[in-house]
């Protein structure tokens, strides 16, 4: 019997070994794929071997296998476009995988949802992103937070503490995405110190389950084991889900047809009351892809310039000239610093924070500039190659925000966001946030580091440092 079991195994492995390699799917290239679990020991800072593929294959993509899931990892700035903008309606939809569907309450939020949930969810809060909207709304609410954050920055340097950038940073971009969904206030103080742990390590657990590390549902062979015992572990995101019951109820409870006073409002409004439990997905949207990419960008923004005091000085004369005495830069004027503008653009395209995007999953067969993508091929866009490949930028590997600063700056192959209508719904409010902060940073220090940091990365599907503890000497201008 034993040897039975051990011969079908025997060839069940060489099934797999062939059937990845060397049958059907092969006509993208990609390296050698090993039985049961394909590429999975690719997917360890996938980010980083990806783009060593990319630069090894120089094909427009290559094919991966993930477990059993066939892959495509797009590298090609054209294909990209052709994909994601020309034929965006054959890729609006991510992979229904069962760590989605535990962290978005069975599909009920924005970024996992499938049409038409998605549809609906897009349409309910899409006014709350327009320009108009938040340059309305926003003020008065970044105004208080901006205002405190400086405060406390001049504080630590008055007192000659050091500037713990995770520590504030975490706290602003919480503040201002979190004001912007719900009115809420996350306290400066050590109060807060527990929900914004609690909060924070939910949100990298809920990272950890949506992103490529989670390699046991994609291998066929354990998948009914995961699908049953799934259900039975604790939802990462229930600090989140937990801090936002209350909000809802709060809001219930003060709720004023005539005076809506944030995007929970606006959903309460619109939402059949039996609808609602979806408010609290869509609001944990806000902590996943709302918070954390900004976090990242904030990180990396201090990691590269501490040790850049030219940088800061130009950036400084720029911010001062239009801003003049004001405690904090004013996103409407940005068209009239072009170099900070470039500093930000640079930052997100050295460190993308998510270098791989979020899947997407092709609906039917398609053929796009040559390239046959299969029906239910899972869609991975390498925008960390993109912004790093020899081919699209000069010395794609060393911080220069003047690349910005050129006429077709909008030609750029740069895509931090993503692209089309499934990308980034944030976009605005995010550049928003990413300008006010860390402009008024610039207006009001310098500053400056003690250790020489590494630009190495924690592999995640939002890439931080590697050193996430940054302490700034502050300098008042
Ligand atoms: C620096 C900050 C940010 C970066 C780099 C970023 C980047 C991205 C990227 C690459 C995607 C995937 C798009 C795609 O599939 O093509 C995405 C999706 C998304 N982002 Fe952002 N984002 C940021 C900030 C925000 C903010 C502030 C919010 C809202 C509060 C937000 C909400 C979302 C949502 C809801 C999705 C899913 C969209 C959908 O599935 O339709 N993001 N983001």
């Amino acid at each position: 019997m034993l040897y039975i079991i051990l011969l079908l195994f025997i060839a069940y492995l060489g099934f797999s070994f062939i059937s990845k390699n060397f049958i059907g799917k092969t006509h993208i290239p990609g390296p050698l794929a090993f039985p049961i679990i394909g590429n999975l020991n690719l997917f360890n800072s996938p980010h980083l071997v990806f783009h060593k593929l990319a630069e090894k294959f120089r094909t427009p993509c290559i094919r991966l296998w993930m477990g059993d899931h066939y892959v495509i990892v797009v590298n090609d700035f054209e294909l990209f476009k052709g994909i994601y903008l020309k034929n965006a309606n054959n890729f609006k939809n991510r992979p229904l995988s069962p760590g989605f569907q535990m962290i978005s309450g069975n599909f009920r939020n924005i970024i996992h949802a499938p049409t038409p949930t998605w549809t609906e969810n897009k349409d309910l809060v899409k006014n709350h992103f327009t320009n108009k909207n938040i340059f309305n709304v926003m003020p008065s609410k970044f105004d208080k937070h901006i205002n405190s954050f400086i405060d406390i920055l001049e504080n630590l340097e008055k007192t000659g503490e050091k500037f713990d950038v995770n520590y504030y940073i975490i706290r602003i971009y919480m503040n201002l995405v979190m004001s912007h969904f719900c009115c809420a206030e996350i306290a400066w103080g050590d109060e807060s110190k527990k929900l914004v742990d609690e909060l924070c390590v939910a949100v990298d657990k809920a990272v950890e389950v949506a992103s490529y590390g989670s390699y046991r549902e994609s291998l066929s062979i354990l998948s009914p084991i995961y699908k049953y015992l799934l259900p039975t572990e604790p939802c990462p995101l229930q600090p989140s889900l937990d801090y936002l019951k209350v909000k809802l109820q709060e809001h219930k409870d003060t709720f004023d047809p005539n005076n809506i006073r944030d995007v929970m409002d606006g959903l309460i409004r619109d939402l059949d009351e039996k609808e609602h439990d979806r408010i609290i997905y869509i609001g944990t949207d806000f902590f996943l892809a709302g918070a954390e990419g900004q976090i990242a960008s904030g990180e990396w923004f201090f990691v590269y310039l501490s040790s850049r005091p030219e940088i800061q000085d130009r950036a400084y004369q720029e911010l001062k000239s239009v801003f003049g005495d004001s405690k904090r830069v004013d996103y409407m004027k940005k068209n009239q610093t072009p170099y900070f503008n470039a500093i930000i653009k640079e930052v997100l395209r050295i460190q993308t924070p998510l270098p791989l995007s979020i899947p997407r999953v092709a609906e039917e067969d398609i053929t796009i500039n040559g390239t046959f993508i299969p029906k239910h091929s899972c869609v991975i866009p390498n925008l960390y190659s993109i912004h790093r490949q020899e081919r699209y930028w000069k010395d794609p590997n060393e911080f220069i925000p003047e690349r910005f600063m050129v006429e077709n700056e909008t030609s750029l192959p740069y895509i931090p966001y993503g692209l089309g209508e499934r990308g980034c719904i944030g976009l605005n409010l995010a550049q928003n946030c990413v300008y006010t902060v860390l402009g008024s940073v610039l207006l009001n220090f310098s500053f400056t580091s003690d250790k020489v940091f590494s630009y190495e990365t924690k592999p995640n599907l939002v890439i931080h440092p590697n050193d996430r503890d940054i302490q700034l000497n502050l300098k008042k201008r």
